[in-house]
């Protein structure tokens, strides 16, 4: 039967990557909609190539400019609603969520509300509110399928094992582009070095993040709630190769690991398949050609930003919200040349001494801390 997709973020490195999965297998896979957030002119090509019955533009200008461009029986919807719309379509089996930041939440719940498989790449939905989150997909029997490399690799090596059978987690983080510069070197790193991770082609705010390894902190917040394990049993090693992708240990201490070039494409296909697999245009690890597999433990003097994201969990309640919030504006800053690069770690530390956590259950009070976090830092960087 063939699965039909909302994606939203399509004209992203993932979203790309999706459409280009989905191209090469069209008796498996249909869009039905698409959202972005500006990008019209690539929108434009993808509606042409694939059809979608609904799109959706978050910026309204561009809504309407493509509404000029395009044959009137496709639907454009713009802002949250837009996003939310394309993210509940009821012709959707499935929807992928590959948008920056925390925008990525309320679609993602309602998509869940209503009953839609949610392929997630957008973790920063399980860091500001991975409670909430995983509460509606108990409440409406909805399950998260993992796009994130790590977390597509817990999930395979998972397969057929108790989650209560679980010792620990091994997330295993490149080290990004700074992994071997001096603290010194890489308080004076320019925005354009810090894109240029060794070992994937990401989107601008995820490279910064894995330069800063507030991924892998976003990636620690992440698994705790994917994988209902205390974050006491999450360990990160560094792992320059990124060919071991992440592993579990079970209580008898086997552990399972799952490898591969580090190409995204395995884990999106596997999630847009599951719980088939499908041979695809994924690029195969010869064994032979390993020479070496290394691990070595993070550095957090180099890299503070993985100590806040544990600490900002263990706190609970509000913290990883403000912690996410703070670092979205933050990595914006560092990449308009506003900020220093530990600049990012220093107002996250400050702003989460202020920030009195509190236990949430809305989403209308997680956006009004989000909108106290803009507020605080504009006025600190004032
Ligand atoms: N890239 C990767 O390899 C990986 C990414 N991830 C996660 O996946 C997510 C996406 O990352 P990536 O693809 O790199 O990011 P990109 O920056 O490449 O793409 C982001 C996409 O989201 C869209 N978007 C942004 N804001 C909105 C909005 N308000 N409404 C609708 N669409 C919006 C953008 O549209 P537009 O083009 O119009 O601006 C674009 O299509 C992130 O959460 C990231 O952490 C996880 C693992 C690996
Ligand atoms: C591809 C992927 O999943 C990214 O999240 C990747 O893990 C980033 O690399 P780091 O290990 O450097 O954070
Ligand atoms: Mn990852």
């Amino acid at each position: 039967m063939t699965k039909k997709l909302s994606i939203l973020g399509s004209t992203g490195s993932i979203g790309k990557q999706t459409l280009e999965i989905i191209e090469e297998h069209p008796e498996k896979f249909k869009v039905v909609g698409l959202a972005v957030m500006q990008n019209i002119d690539e929108l434009e090509m993808q509606i042409q190539k694939f059809q979608p019955k609904l799109v959706a533009v978050f910026d309204e200008e561009k809504a309407q400019i493509l509404a000029s461009r395009i044959s009137a029986n496709i639907k454009i919807c713009s802002g949250i609603e837009g996003l939310i719309e394309v993210a509940t379509h009821d012709k959707a089996d499935l929807v992928l969520n590959a948008v920056v930041g925390s925008i990525g939440l309320l679609p993602t719940l309602e998509a869940i509300r209503s009953k839609k498989t949610v392929a997630l790449a957008n973790k920063e939905t399980l860091v500001a509110a991975g409670e909430l989150v995983m509460k509606e997909c108990l409440k409406n029997n909805v399950k998260i399928l993992p796009v994130d490399s790590e977390h597509s690799a817990i999930f395979q090596c998972l397969n057929g094992e108790k989650i209560t059978d679980i010792s620990k987690i091994i997330l295993t983080a490149s080290g990004g582009p700074f992994r071997e510069w001096s603290y010194e070197e890489i308080q004076s790193a320019t925005f354009k070095e810090a894109l240029k991770h060794p070992n994937w082609d990401m989107g601008k705010k995820i490279s910064i993040d894995s330069a800063t390894l507030m991924n892998k902190g976003l990636e620690v917040i992440e698994a705790k709630w994917l994988f209902h394990v205390d974050v006491d049993k999450i360990e990160v090693t560094i792992h320059p190769q990124s060919i071991i992708h992440s592993m579990v240990e079970l209580k008898d201490f086997s552990i399972l690991a799952q490898l591969g070039i580090p190409d995204m494409k395995l884990p999106i296909q596997y999630a847009l398949s599951y719980p088939e697999r499908i041979k695809g245009e994924v690029r195969r690890l010869d064994f032979k050609k390993v020479n070496q597999l290394t691990f070595t433990e993070p550095d957090v003097k180099r890299f503070p930003c993985l100590a806040l994201a544990y600490k900002a969990i263990e706190i609970g309640g509000t913290m990883p919200c403000v912690l996410n919030a703070a670092n979205e504006i933050l990595v914006d800053y560092y990449l308009k040349n506003r900020i220093g690069f530990y600049d990012i770690a220093e107002y996250i530390t400050r702003i989460m001494e202020v920030h009195q956590s509190f236990p949430y259950s809305t989403t209308e009070e997680l956006q009004m801390l989000e909108q106290w976090v803009r507020s605080w830092i504009v006025n600190e960087l004032r």
